[in-house]
């Protein structure tokens, strides 16, 4: 465990997080991914699919399965693949997500709460060519810049540290096979059928901060 700064309250780190000490005492760490627990990427891609793609079959949002659209909207033909990909790789996509409803306010509370610290851990697209850089101006938009510097980019979750990781990928696999993080799984339409899983089904009844007042209690 890292010791104690003996006088520099100007040590970069120190201003990031709340960051942990060995005082005996620790933080919780939480992980928020951010497409669709933060960002609604699923609904501002059907936008975006029938806008460019007006003639073409789609799946509505209570009919997705699955957690690759580019997959579903296959079988429906196999031709779409492409378009699907085509709509979400455009530039400007990542940027215009629409922020799922009270996930905002909730991520600068749970930051704000006494022995806890937030970072978003996030997948990029592997043309990360427009991804990668909108997901951090989308952080910046609806955050802040003090935000920035708690952004992880990661393709692999499961080597990422941190005791909760809330993202609505139900399946999170990878190098690791013990993470060290609880996967919650937010709810989302794709994963709505999956079971037996501890959930997260909003941001707006409050019920995130039960969940994060029981794990401080654990660790
Ligand atoms: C649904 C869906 C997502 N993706 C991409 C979009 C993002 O870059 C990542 C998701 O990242 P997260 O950190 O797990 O939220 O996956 C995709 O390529 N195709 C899809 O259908
Ligand atoms: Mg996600």
């Amino acid at each position: 465990m890292k010791k104690p700064p003996t006088q520099d309250k100007t040590d970069i780190m120190s201003r990031r997080t709340k960051q942990t000490y060995d005082y005996g005492q620790k933080n919780l760490c939480v992980l928020l991914d951010l497409d669709q627990v933060l960002a609604d990427f699923e609904g501002h891609f059907i936008t975006k699919f029938r806008e460019k793609f007006p003639d073409d079959r789609f799946v509505q949002l209570d009919e997705r399965k699955g957690f690759y659209i580019k997959d579903q909207y296959e079988k429906l033909d196999r031709n779409l693949g492409d378009k699907v990909r085509a709509v979400y790789i455009e530039k400007g996509f990542f940027l215009d997500l629409p922020e799922i409803k009270g996930a905002i306010p909730a991520a600068r509370e749970m930051a704000a709460m006494d022995g806890v610290d937030v970072f978003i851990c996030s997948s990029p697209l592997t043309e990360y060519q427009n991804c990668l850089s909108e997901k951090f101006e989308w952080v910046e938009k609806h955050l802040g810049p003090e935000w920035l510097d708690r952004i992880i980019i990661a393709k692999d979750k499961t080597v990422i540290n941190g005791h909760i990781l809330i993202d609505d990928r139900p399946y999170i696999n990878g190098s690791c096979k013990s993470p060290a993080w609880k996967h919650i799984v937010f709810t989302a339409h794709h994963n709505r059928h999956v079971e037996g899983r501890q959930r997260l089904d909003n941001w707006t009844d409050g019920t995130w901060r039960d969940i994060i007042e029981d794990f401080k209690k654990r660790i």
